[in-house]
This record gives C-alpha cells, sequence and structure tokens, in this order.
C-alpha cells in the first residue's frame, strides 16, 4: 500500500485533506512534524506523495510549504483539494475560560481567529506550534491551557474537551492543500486545469509586467501571484504563479516557453485538475485549433508552400 505523508499529528486540517486527496486509493497516511519534512521523505523516495497546505482563503500562502517546495529537488502537484475550516477551542476538562494564560496553535490558525482571541481571551499568551493537532496534544500533556484545532482533533486527543467552538473570525474560510510527488508522468489534462509555476526574474524595468503579459497575451487567466524572497540576495524575489489550464494545452506550452526564455530560472511545479473543477474560459484566438492552424501555417511558409 502506498504511503502518503501529511503534516501531522494525526488530527490536522492536511490530514483531513490529504485523507479527501488520496479517496480514491488505497494508502497508509503517514504523519510528520513539518512540512520540509514531509516534503523530504517524498524527496527521498520514502513515502510516494505529501499532502501539504499551499494557501488559505483569510490568512494567504503557508510561506514554509511555498519555500520548501523550491528548494532541493524538484517536487510537482498532482491533485488540488479545497477544505472548509473552522476552529475550535480545547481544554483539558474542568478548564475556565477565565483561567486560560497560554493558548497554542498553529501560526495560520492563530491568526484566523485573531479578533476572537483579542475580544474573549485578552490576557491569553499566544503560542505557536507545528500544527493545530500539535497545539491539541501539548494541552493534552499540560504544556499550555488551550489549543486551537480542527473540530476532528476531538476525535484524536479524547482526554480534552471543546470549550468553545466555531471561533474564526470570518466564517466559511477555505484552505487549498496540494498533493506532490516527485516528477513523472503527469494528470491527463481535464479542460478544468491549474498550473503552478515559480519564476525568478531580473531586477529590471517592467520584467514582472512582461512576464504577465506574455499569459495574457494567450488569454490565460492567472488565479494567484506571491512573491517570496530568494533569501541569500536581499531584495530578489521568487514568483509563485498560478493560472487556468495545463502544460498540454498549446497556449499554455507556448506562454511557458516564453517564460523560461525570460526568467533566469523557471520551477514547473504541476499541472492538476482545480478542486472546483470550473473549465478554463478560452478566447478563440487561444485555442488548441487556432494554435495548431497558426504554427501550420508558419511551417508552410517556411517550407515554401504559402506566402
Ligand atoms: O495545523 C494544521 O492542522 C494544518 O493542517 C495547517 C493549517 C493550519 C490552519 C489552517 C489550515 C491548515
Amino acid at each position: 500500500m502506498p504511503q502518503i505523508a501529511y503534516l501531522g499529528p494525526a488530527g490536522t486540517f492536511t490530514e483531513q485533506a490529504t485523507r479527501s486527496l488520496t479517496g480514491d486509493f488505497d494508502a497508509e497516511l503517514v504523519p510528520f512534524e513539518t512540512v520540509p519534512l514531509a516534503l523530504t521523505a517524498v524527496r527521498r523516495g520514502e513515502v510516494l506523495a505529501a499532502g501539504v497546505p499551499v494557501e488559505n482563503s483569510v490568512e494567504g500562502s503557508v510561506p514554509a510549504t511555498l519555500d520548501a517546495l523550491t528548494t532541493d529537488e524538484p517536487l510537482v502537484a498532482v491533485q488540488e483539494a479545497l477544505l472548509p475550516v473552522q476552529f475550535d477551542l480545547l481544554v483539558r476538562p474542568g478548564t475556565e475560560q477565565s483561567a486560560i494564560r497560554t493558548v497554542a496553535s498553529h501560526p495560520h490558525a492563530l491568526a484566523q481567529v485573531r479578533d476572537w482571541l483579542a475580544a474573549n481571551l485578552p490576557g491569553a499568551e499566544v503560542r505557536a506550534t507545528s500544527s493545530t493537532a500539535a497545539g491539541a496534544a501539548a494541552v493534552a500533556a499540560g504544556e499550555f491551557d488551550a489549543a486551537i484545532s480542527a473540530p476532528v482533533a476531538l476525535e484524536h486527543y479524547p482526554s480534552l474537551e471543546r470549550l468553545v467552538g466555531g471561533i474564526a473570525d470570518v466564517r466559511d474560510a477555505v484552505t487549498r492543500f496540494l498533493l506532490v510527488r516527485r516528477p513523472g508522468k503527469l494528470p491527463e489534462p481535464t479542460g478544468a486545469d491549474r498550473t503552478s509555476v515559480c519564476a525568478v526574474i531580473g531586477d529590471e524595468v517592467g520584467s514582472l509586467a512582461e512576464l504577465l503579459a506574455e499569459l495574457s497575451l494567450r488569454g490565460i487567466n492567472l488565479s494567484r501571484i506571491e512573491s517570496r524572497p530568494i533569501k541569500d540576495r536581499f531584495g530578489e524575489y521568487r514568483f509563485f504563479l498560478d493560472f487556468d489550464g495545463h502544460v498540454a494545452d498549446a497556449r499554455i506550452g507556448d506562454a511557458l516557453t516564453a517564460l523560461r526564455r525570460r526568467c533566469s530560472t523557471v520551477r514547473f511545479l504541476g499541472s492538476y485538475p482545480k478542486a472546483d473543477r470550473t473549465p478554463a474560459s478560452v478566447r478563440e484566438t487561444a485555442s488548441e485549433q487556432a494554435f495548431r492552424l497558426s504554427a501550420q501555417w508558419v511551417e508552410d511558409v517556411r517550407a515554401g508552400r504559402l506566402a
């Protein structure tokens, strides 16, 4: 049975998302303490794939995941999942809200209940843990007074109880997760795909605008752009781009060819079906047929068959 890594321990949002990503096949889910450790296990071939959180509708991207995807050997995303996220305040039985001095959770969870904490636990100290479930485990071990966890965490930490449920500042928050593997056969195009790349461009006038123009000129819808520092050179950035379409689509292949020419580095991070299955809208001039006919025309001109 294939082993699939996830950000653990049991009871994280990532575990739930990874279960839904691997629902179609038998898999053994293996918890890792951090996203980089889970990705290292994939790179070493110790597990087949890893489920990782990438972005949240309230708090934005998960920097640890973006950084870990671009350092070391390339990995590619093959599937995407969207998970609604809700948060509970878990405590050891008998803990009163007024007695809570420390609250532990993953930084992304803490950020999504910031207003609730300010209004309801103004004096409590906030402590970051490697995941929401790690926060619950630490509360069960007596290290902190309360944890902000996924509702499912209670099943794994039965010694805790839910003091308050549904404490997210924004209802209906959603987190996007990816299943990533070592490069290999790509998922087939479905007509409702997303492609992710990471590009490094020169620090020159117009370089980002020109890169984006390569997409818009080919009718490609950009769904996300994010920059992260390169780290060892101050002021230089990597741009993470997500856009509608599959690398097998003519317009995407054409755009990637242009990106490869323009950028000092382009890392392909995958073409995979979008979780919401919304088909890409492709204008007539960017259709497969339009690309095929125009490429054929150039071939004919080059061969002296047409002018
Ligand atoms: O810590 C978890 O449970 C995770 O899976 C990371 C996370 C944290 C907050 C929102 C979404 C994912």
